[in-house]
């Protein structure tokens, strides 16, 4: 029913329409006609047709039980028949692209009246953008294949490479020389870690946690090793077809016998002629399922060496059924005698490691990113949720144990966005060499005390949700989806104590001699 075809009524008419094949309600001043629904509801008919429902407004009782979305959906909203005469709705949904005005929903350089050290007026404008995105093209998708585990949508994927967003994910630089940055918001060589950071958090926003590796997180680490020592001829090629969608590539390294111990791997290389004789499997390969390049980690008699490897019969790839969904493409590689020219060879025979290592700093800080954009939205949720919630007549807010938690969760999430803005301020103005030297333990810190915040504030969530947060829809999906998949952030690109413990080891190393109590 159209807007202009909705009658009012009162509160008295309503209450005439509350028996069986005959039940109207009122939610939010509107007023539903359930008769039929009423058979199909999916909480069972029984409920709709209590006193305390039929012919009555439910407002109070719907919240406690749905998501405002539940009303949006095209088949339940044409049960609205009409409004309150006089009332006005209370809650209204978020206008796409404007930021939650729920306090701490936001980092604080988005709520009103905040200021920051940090971000200019391009990355305001640039946000405001980047979540109108998000939030057209890329939600939708993203729900749709967070539930059936199948890959992002061909259309999503041009969509992204005409904003040139997967050349964003790769940070500033040289790669983005001539690239229309979403829509030309923002000039390239304006474009910064802030810029990224931005692309980060908006796009982990939505709690579709494999979606988000989905999205090309194999690009993200399996590209920049060629951007940085590829030949010119190897750059040249690979490069534009895999930041214009045309392949897909992703980084393999780790193998059941070596993860975050890179220095144990078994896969190996061997010089015949002109060719490497590649022969071995990794494991845990983001997007290798689909991906028609893999950066390749191995051993030669020379040392490590990383080799771009193109798919062929001679590589295989299997998908992993982990505990998030399929649609990140996370898969099982097998290089069987595979050939590949020498001049694939990605810096120099020996120095392997250096290649590998030479991103992780990148990786890890966009990990944090997305983490922390993630936590954010859970914090969102447990306060909308405490809020709405009616316990022993009583909003979930009004018991003291309950607020404690939310006050973990909020002091976390700060704490954590405050570090990571530092951190990436350095970045900012630190040359890479500089980033590598002073950055690396820094980021392998915060790594830790992000990932470890994120799952004390997932237990916590539980908590507040309780049998909704073990429940795949309704109220508690995104917590749910969080729980599941937040021990991903703890391991992918460096398991946790490993993250700390690297942290130390490097403050040790810089350990002034002279230092004495
Ligand atoms: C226009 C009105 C309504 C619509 C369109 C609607 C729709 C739905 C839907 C789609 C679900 C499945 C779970 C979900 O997706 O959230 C559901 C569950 C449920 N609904 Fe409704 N509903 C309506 C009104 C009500 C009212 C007034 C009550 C009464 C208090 C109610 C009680 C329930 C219960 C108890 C469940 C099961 C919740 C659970 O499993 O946690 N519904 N409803």
């Amino acid at each position: 029913m159209s807007a202009a075809q909705l009658k009012t009524y009162t509160l008295q008419e309503v209450a005439q329409h509350n028996r069986e094949g005959d039940v109207w309600i009122v939610i939010d001043s509107k007023v539903y006609n359930i008769s039929k629904f009423a058979d199909l509801h999916p909480g069972g008919t029984g409920i709709l047709l209590t006193d305390s429902v039929a012919g009555k407004d439910a407002t109070q009782a719907f919240y406690g039980l749905h998501r405002h979305e539940v009303l949006l959906r095209p088949q339940y909203a044409r049960l609205q028949i009409g409004t309150i005469t006089g009332e006005e709705p209370l809650y209204k949904s978020q206008t796409v692209g404007e930021p939650s005005n729920v306090p701490y929903a936001e980092p604080s350089w988005l709520a009103k009246g905040f200021f920051s050290a940090y971000y200019n007026e391009s990355h305001k404008r640039f946000q405001r953008a980047m979540r109108k995105f998000a939030m057209e093209v890329v939600y939708p998708n993203a729900v749709e294949c967070e539930d059936n585990g199948k890959r992002m949508s061909p259309d999503v994927l041009q969509k992204l490479c005409e904003m040139n967003i997967p050349a964003m994910r790769i940070g500033p630089g040289k790669h983005l020389k001539g690239r229309s940055l979403l829509g030309g918001i923002v000039a390239p060589e304006e474009f910064d870690h802030f810029h990224e950071l931005i692309v980060n958090f908006e796009l982990s926003r939505f709690g579709t946690r494999a979606y988000l590796d989905g999205l090309l997180a194999g690009e993200v680490i399996g590209l920049p090793p060629i951007l940085n020592f590829g030949s010119p001829e190897l750059q040249a090629k690979i490069v534009p077809e895999v930041l214009d969608g045309k392949k897909i590539i992703c980084l393999a390294i780790s193998e059941a016998f070596a993860g975050s111990d890179v220095a144990g791997l078994q896969t190996t290389a061997v010089l015949e002629g002109n060719e490497w004789v590649i022969t071995g499997s990794k494991k845990w390969i983001t997007n290798g399922v689909f991906a028609d390049y893999f950066t390749v980690g191995c051993r030669s008699k020379d040392g490590y060496v990383v080799i771009l490897v193109p798919r062929s019969d001679n590589v295989s790839t299997k998908a992993i059924k982990t505990a998030y969904s399929s649609t990140a493409g996370t898969a099982y590689v097998t290089f069987e005698k595979t050939r590949v020219p020498v001049a694939n060879t990605l810096g120099k025979v020996g120095q392997g490691l250096q290649v590998i290592l030479s991103n992780f700093n990148h990786e890890r800080w966009m990990i944090i990113c997305t983490s922390l954009s993630a936590q954010r939205m859970v914090v969102e949720e447990c306060l909308k949720w405490v809020n709405q919630r009616m316990v022993f007549g009583k909003p979930l807010s009004s018991q003291a144990v309950v607020r404690s938690k939310l006050a973990n969760m909020i002091a976390r999430v700060e704490a954590c966005q405050n570090w990571l803005e530092s951190v990436t301020h350095q970045m900012n103005n630190m040359s890479y060499e500089d980033q590598s030297d002073k950055l690396a333990g820094q980021i392998g810190l915060l790594k830790q005390f992000v990932t470890r915040a994120g799952r004390e504030t997932a237990e916590d969530a539980t908590q507040l949700f309780g049998g909704r947060s073990i429940t795949a829809g309704g109220m508690g999906k995104l917590i749910e989806n969080y729980h599941r998949t937040s021990p991903y952030d703890a391991i992918l690109g460096g398991q946790e104590d490993v993250m700390g413990d690297l942290g130390v080891r490097q403050a040790l190393k810089k350990m002034p001699k002279d230092a004495r109590l």
